[in-house]
């Protein structure tokens, strides 16, 4: 369902931030991205959702280079693969409905968005969006007045909205306490199983990628270093991820999110890459 074939991304000519990475995924899966900071990580999933143009490779969904889209099937490519950011991205002033509703803004006309016009399916789906996230009781709040996790949480509702094909998330919990984090972690999780939706997560922290990813891949300056079951993270493979020249401090790349039972059936081996 998703093949990158030798995704590349350079700034300037100079630095190289995604050097030249390829993985492919048959089946949905939850996939956790790891490495330093400056790794390539965010580069490479606003190069899937083409926030970032991508300076060569190929991005294969269904057959179909989405690398290569323009217009219309762009921004529907954009609609169908929902990004999470660390930051929220909510409009602060709006309540959270409000909020929600933006994630369907894609879907309408232009004429329709201009106006913002929602209709009563689109305030039904954004509620039970928000019912299903547990917060459809700040519904008409202003978002700037909810606690990060919460907003954390809108904006994940939002994603949902745009009923998406995939969900790329950019270190979602980096700015949330260690309780927040770990409800993010649950929900997208959750939407991964129930959903049926292939999640792809860029994490700061190995053990929530050991606890909430099936699939991990590591990156370090650029490259794909790892590409396997979050069980193979062994001291040897997180050293090399991490270019770490001697014995890493778990402690240090780690919160203090504690595992969760998962379903037997979604600890699957990962996809072979073709
Ligand atoms: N707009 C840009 N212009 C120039 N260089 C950039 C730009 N965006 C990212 N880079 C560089 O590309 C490299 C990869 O950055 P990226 O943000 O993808 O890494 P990351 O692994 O997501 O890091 P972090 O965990 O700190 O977010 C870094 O060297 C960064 O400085």
């Amino acid at each position: 369902m998703l093949e990158v074939s030798q995704i590349r991304k350079e700034f300037g000519g100079r630095v190289v931030a995604v050097d030249n990475v390829s993985f492919g995924a048959d089946r949905p899966q939850m996939i956790g991205v790891i490495g330093r900071s400056g790794a390539g990580k965010s580069t490479l999933l606003r190069m899937i959702n083409r926030l970032t143009p991508a300076t060569a490779g190929e991005v294969l969904v269904e057959g179909r280079d989405v690398l290569r889209l323009k217009g219309a099937e762009k921004r529907a490519w954009q609609r169908d693969c929902a990004m999470i950011f660390q930051q929220f991205n909510l409009v602060p002033r709006l309540n959270v409905v409000t909020n929600v509703m933006l994630g369907r803004l894609n879907g309408h006309g232009a004429l329709r968005s201009l106006f913002s016009i929602f209709g009563d399916d689109d305030i039904e789906r954004a509620l039970s969006a928000l019912d299903r996230l547990g917060i459809a009781g700040q519904a008409l709040q202003r978002a700037e007045t909810l606690s990060g996790g919460q907003q954390q949480r809108v904006a994940i509702a939002r994603a949902l909205t745009q009923n998406p094909r995939m969900v790329l998330a950019d270190e979602p919990i980096a700015s949330l306490d260690p309780l927040s984090a770990e409800v993010v972690m649950k929900s997208l999780r959750e939407i991964h199983e129930r959903d049926g939706l292939m999640v792809i997560c860029n994490l700061h922290t190995l053990d929530t990628a050991r606890a909430y990813c099936d699939r991990v891949l590591g990156m370090r300056q650029g490259k794909l270093v790892f590409d396997g079951l979050s069980s193979e993270l062994n001291p040897a493979v997180v050293r090399d991820i991490y270019g770490a020249d001697h014995e890493i401090n778990e402690a240090t790349t780690s919160t203090s999110i504690g595992p969760v039972p998962r379903p037997a059936e979604h600890i699957g081996p990962a996809a072979v890459p073709a």
